[in-house]
């Protein structure tokens, strides 16, 4: 019963509801709508989300203050009653007020905390909350890898954890410490100048020098709180940095230069939080100062109307009542006006990572791209990272359906820059990428890298099971076919003997984190199987095999050859000797084909491949087997 009561306000906010019309439910369709990426704009946006909810917490806020203000004119009352009447009489002579106050103690007060404490935790904390992170990382799954590329992982994650709360916790006290307090303060005014107009005047001006301190010293505290969040953020960003990078950080024995990295970043951090607790400081020595002038003020005022017979013991009660609470909760209210201020700042800084339009979007027109022969045409492509020059100039190459091209050329030649441009992983600068005659940027980017299986040389397996990482391209693969693709990539005898720490075993153990390790050759054959199962008409293969040992490599060759079969292929080696067989190999040298030709006709040429070749070890040995 009460289970169910509480789950049926657990329900009321959707934590995986979005406001894009474009998700239907719940799968992606597009790109998202960026979310807006000024502050305020960002919390109203979700706030028009739970319209409903938040006016709940709007009522009950506003209850809490009202209901509070009320005991203090009770108290008042209760004086006043205990003046007129004797201990005897006083049950029959009150009777009403004092039956008015217990229900208003007991029910009224119960009910509105309660209901407060209700719309607070379960509608708003978990399920409100939740929904900002979710379409925020939603948003940041719309991003292309050059976002992923430019800043830490850790520190994206960091910002959408932190928006949820952030946005969250500024919406609930906005709505309902701060609100209330300001009901307080207004029901305050009201009963004190019920009692003496004075009184009611020295409560105003209170609260307008109250308010001065908040407006002026805000933007203080606002400045450096966003400091403090930003800076806070590169610390963490820098350590994870280091712990991400360990294994470098062990070889090369760079502890002590990782300290001094991640010890500046915190340094930058304390300085700004130096600077905000000065801020904090100043701010609480004001409210104490006049906190204390608003008590003597009062004090005066009702123990002289007391003198002059204006006004009762009861009403001095109330009065006195009234400001030491008020000074009790101005305190902590600015606690939480800081709170609110912090977590505005701290969306703030969100919201630039957050709410970044995404730079790289499929085309409104989009269609998907149709495959039927495998051709590609770069046509005078231009690509420079967006600096003044460099990496690929002018380049064009048709690859006809069905060809096996190598990409060969020096470290830096532009490679993997030109295979990931097919992927329209970044868009050209120049000249266009045509896949049977539809130009690459007017197509969908999910029906793009559908239709290319791409191996590369670091091959990060995800941490979940073996078969997870096989099927990544194809989750509802059949389990026979999970199986024969490890097989046909040298796979399946080492998957076999596999158990994690959790004694999960073959394919079903897991990678990783607190799962097994393997090898980079054991990866990349798990990456090729993931390909093999992908079976797209387009295989770009990027130091494919570099990871295999020799024996290995020899074992599943036929198994690439068969893979490669009725497919277009562009294919980048170090090793010559792995793509000399191919149909054509196209020799880049900055940016640019410098030759091109069969492995034969360019050792016959004696130009930059054959002096690559040469330089190789066993290029020779290899090179005459294979003339
Ligand atoms: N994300 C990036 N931002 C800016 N410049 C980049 C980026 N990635 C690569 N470059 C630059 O582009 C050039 C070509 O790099 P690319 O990785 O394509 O070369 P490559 O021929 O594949 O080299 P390798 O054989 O060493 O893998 C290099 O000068 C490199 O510094």
């Amino acid at each position: 019963m009460i289970d169910r009561f509480l789950r049926w306000f657990e329900n009321v906010v959707d934590p995986f509801g979005d406001a894009d019309r474009e998700v239907a439910g719940g799968a992606r369709i597009g790109a998202l709508t960026p979310l807006p990426n000024v502050a305020w704009r960002f919390i109203w946006h979700f706030a028009r989300q739970a319209k409903l909810p938040l006016l709940g917490l709007l009522v009950t806020g506003g209850l809490t203050g009202g209901v509070e203000a009320m005991l203090y004119s009770g108290v008042g009352w209760v004086v006043d009653a205990l003046e007129s009447s004797s201990p005897a009489t006083l049950l029959t002579d009150h009777f009403w007020l004092l039956a008015a106050l217990l229900g208003l103690t007991l029910v009224v007060r119960s009910l509105v905390l309660f209901a407060g404490a209700l719309f607070e935790e379960q509608v708003i904390v978990p399920s409100f909350y939740s929904r900002i992170r979710w379409q925020s990382y939603r948003r940041l799954m719309d991003q292309p890898y050059t976002f992923f590329q430019n800043d830490f992982a850790g520190r994206i994650a960091q910002k959408v954890v932190q928006v949820g709360e952030a946005a969250g916790d500024f919406v609930v006290t906005l709505l309902q410490t701060f609100w209330s307090f300001v009901t307080f303060v207004i029901l305050g005014v009201a009963i004190l100048g019920t009692i003496d107009p004075w009184m009611a005047l020295v409560l105003f001006v209170w609260a307008l020098g109250y308010l001065w301190i908040v407006v002026r010293l805000l933007p203080r505290i606002r400045k450096w709180g966003r400091a403090t969040a930003d800076s806070r953020s590169v610390v963490s960003g820098r350590i994870v940095d280091s712990f991400t990078n360990i294994l470098s950080v062990k070889l090369f024995d760079a502890e002590r230069s990782e300290d001094a990295y991640v010890r500046d970043g915190f340094e930058q951090f304390l300085q700004n939080v130096r600077k905000l607790t000065r801020s904090l400081t100043g701010v609480r020595t004001a409210v104490n100062v006049l906190n204390g002038l608003m008590i003597t003020a009062i004090g005066v005022l009702a123990i002289h109307a007391w003198q002059t017979g204006a006004i009762t013991s009861g009403a001095v009660a109330t009065a006195l009542g009234l400001v030491l609470r008020l000074n009790q909760m101005s305190g902590w209210m600015m606690f939480n006006i800081n709170g609110l201020v912090r977590n505005y700042g701290t969306v703030q800084d969100a919201v630039a990572t957050v709410s970044a339009p995404p730079a790289l979007l499929d085309r409104p027109d989009a269609k998907p791209l149709e495959v039927a022969r495998g051709e590609i045409r770069f046509e005078a492509v231009t690509f420079h990272y967006g600096k003044g020059s460099g990496v690929i100039e002018n380049l064009s190459l048709l690859v006809r359906p069905g060809e096996k091209i190598g990409l060969v050329g020096r470290s830096g030649a532009g490679k993997t820059t030109l295979v990931n441009l097919l992927l329209r992983l970044y868009d050209l600068e120049g000249g266009r990428i045509l896949i049977d005659g539809q130009d690459i940027a007017g197509v969908t980017q999910g029906s793009l890298r559908s239709r290319i299986g791409v191996v590369t040389q670091d091959t990060s397996l995800l941490h979940r099971s073996i078969r997870d990482n096989i099927a990544y391209g194809r989750p509802d693969a059949p389990e026979d076919e999970i199986v024969a693709a490890a097989r046909r990539a040298n796979a399946e005898d080492f998957i076999e003997g596999l158990k994690d720490l959790r004694d999960r075993e073959g394919y079903d153990a897991h990678v990783g984190e607190r799962g097994i390790k393997l090898s980079g050759g054991q990866r990349q054959r798990i990456a090729i199987a993931r390909v093999l199962l992908k079976n797209a008409p387009i295989l770009v293969l990027d130091e494919a095999t570099s990871a295999l040992d020799s024996e290995v490599e020899a074992a599943i060759q036929e198994n690439l050859a068969a893979m490669m079969a009725g497919k277009t292929v562009i294919a980048i080696a170090h090793r010559l000797s792995t793509i000399a067989a191919l149909d054509r190999l196209i020799v880049l040298d900055k940016g640019r084909i410098v030759e091109e030709g069969a492995h034969a006709d360019l050792i016959r040429r004696g130009g930059l491949y054959a002096d690559l070749w040469s330089r190789q070890s066993g290029g020779f040995l290899a090179g005459e087997a294979a003339e």
